[in-house]
């Protein structure tokens, strides 16, 4: 595009897993596949440090962990965990079944059922995200699955961190499992002596987590590619860049693979925002990441006007998109490529992560394009069905018969002609015009 100007720009911007991930997680689900609950407990003990007697968190490990809290920390999760449930409660009413009479005695619907089994993967190598388990589980029971298994790695003691454990369990997770990336997603595709195989995996995590699922796919169902953390901050002249720089960094700390994008069309909050961002670095317990983030995948684009940096925006496929424009809901409509979006300054990606009732799992590498984040659908089938009567079923007989001979699909063609009438003078005019000749 000749009218935009990059300041800061990624030196490898491209989306593609790494060959040598994709092989390394190969190895490791093929373990699992064929060795159950022996690989797991071995490729936990090389991977995270840690030996485990059992793979799924007892009762017991669940209460200590109710007992590890204190009242104000179990309040802050239920908050979390009530709003989520709130939001996708509300998102449940929108989604409907139908059946409606397409033409005399042609009767057609959809009924929406929710998958028998699902497991929820949170995410918590790094840092144990404590909100996580609410954005995958509580949809999940929301929208009516049975049996929801969740599955998180363990922490230097040997078990999932407290807090963590306990929004798993508040969500409503049916059996918690203790056991973190690739191997995780392999024992819930294909099951193992420990751990329930499910019909659908979601959640985010790490590119190992992430190339995982992309590998049982099809074995299984999967919400979408959700990895490292995105944001994108569209401002304009109005925007302030400290606090433009504040938003970026609570993205970048996530990995060094996250990527922070700044797209504006003010050169003075470019510069600005980089100034900002170099003496806040320092104020960060979580520096060293948010430093390697910035470095590596940073980028700084100033746009010669608004409806270019929409279009770069859109471009993007971010999963974040943070607007911080004078009028930021002027721009919503243009707007139609990112995982969930944040309109205006006090609106934060922070609240959709932690607290406010929206789904912080979201697309990541450009998914946006073609997917939003996890709701209530990503554990809904929709199944149509049909019933037409004997009149309904002379209407179409006629026109189903002639695209089968149109096809040579001799049997189909016979299956539509079995159900026309024996006297045609039954079948409608235009029927009659076009039913095969016998
Ligand atoms: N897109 C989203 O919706 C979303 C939401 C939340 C978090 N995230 C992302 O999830 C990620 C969480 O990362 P994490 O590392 O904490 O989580 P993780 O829980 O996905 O992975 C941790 C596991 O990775 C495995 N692992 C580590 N190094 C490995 C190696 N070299 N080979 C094979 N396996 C290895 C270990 O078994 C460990 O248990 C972050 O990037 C965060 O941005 C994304
Ligand atoms: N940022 C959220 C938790 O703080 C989760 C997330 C989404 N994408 C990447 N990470
Ligand atoms: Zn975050």
């Amino acid at each position: 595009m000749s009218d935009v100007t990059y300041l800061k720009e990624a030196e490898d911007a491209s989306l593609e897993i790494d060959q040598e991930v994709t092989e390394a997680v190969r190895e490791i689900l093929d373990d699992v596949r064929e060795n159950g609950d022996d690989a797991l407990h071995r490729l936990t003990q090389k991977f995270d440090d840690i030996e485990r007697e059992e793979i799924q968190v007892s009762e017991e490990e669940i209460e200590q962990a109710h007992e590890a809290l204190t009242e104000d920390e179990r309040a802050a999760i239920d908050n979390t965990i009530e709003n989520v449930r709130e939001f996708h409660e509300e998102q449940l009413q929108h989604v409907e079944g139908f059946e409606k009479e397409f033409e005399e005695g042609v009767n057609l619907g959809q009924r929406v059922v929710p998958v028998e089994s699902a497991g929820a993967y949170v995410p918590g190598g790094r840092h144990p995200l404590v909100a996580a388990p609410a954005m995958s589980i509580v949809p999940a029971k929301v929208a009516g699955v049975e049996e929801v298994v969740a599955c998180a790695p363990p922490q230097e003691n040997g078990t999932i961190q407290p807090a963590q454990l306990y929004a798993m369990d508040q969500a409503g997770a049916d059996r918690i499992y203790c056991v973190g990336g690739a191997q995780a997603i392999g024992s819930m595709a294909y099951g193992t002596e420990s751990v329930t195989g499910v019909d659908k995996i979601v959640g985010p995590g790490n590119i190992f987590t992430v190339e995982a699922k992309r590998q049982v796919f099809g074995h299984v169902g999967i919400d979408f590619l959700a990895g490292p953390s995105e944001v994108l901050v569209l401002a304009d002249e109005t925007a302030d860049p400290e606090l433009v720089a504040t938003d970026l960094l609570a993205q970048a700390e996530h990995d060094p693979m996250a990527r922070p994008i700044l797209v504006t069309t003010s050169r003075d909050v470019a510069e600005e925002t980089q100034e900002e961002l170099e003496a806040q670095f320092g104020r960060l317990r979580t520096e060293d990441t948010a430093r390697e983030s910035w470095d590596n995948n940073g980028e700084v684009v100033v746009a010669d006007d608004v409806d270019t940096a929409v279009d770069v925006a859109n471009d993007y496929a971010i999963e974040h998109l943070q607007v911080m424009t004078e009028n930021p809901r002027d721009l919503m409509d243009d707007l139609y490529n990112y995982g969930s979006m944040f309109l205006g300054d006090h609106s934060p990606v922070v609240f959709g992560d932690k607290a406010v009732g929206t789904n912080h799992s979201l697309p990541t590498l450009e998914v946006a394009r073609y997917s939003g984040g996890i709701t209530v659908g990503t554990y809904l089938k929709t199944l149509t069905h049909q019933q037409l009567t004997a009149e309904g079923a002379a209407t179409i007989a006629p026109w189903a018969a002639k695209i089968c001979e149109l096809e040579g699909t001799h049997a189909h063609q016979l299956s539509a002609e079995a159900r026309l009438p024996d006297d045609e003078s039954e079948l409608s005019e235009e029927a009659q015009r076009i039913k095969p000749s016998d």
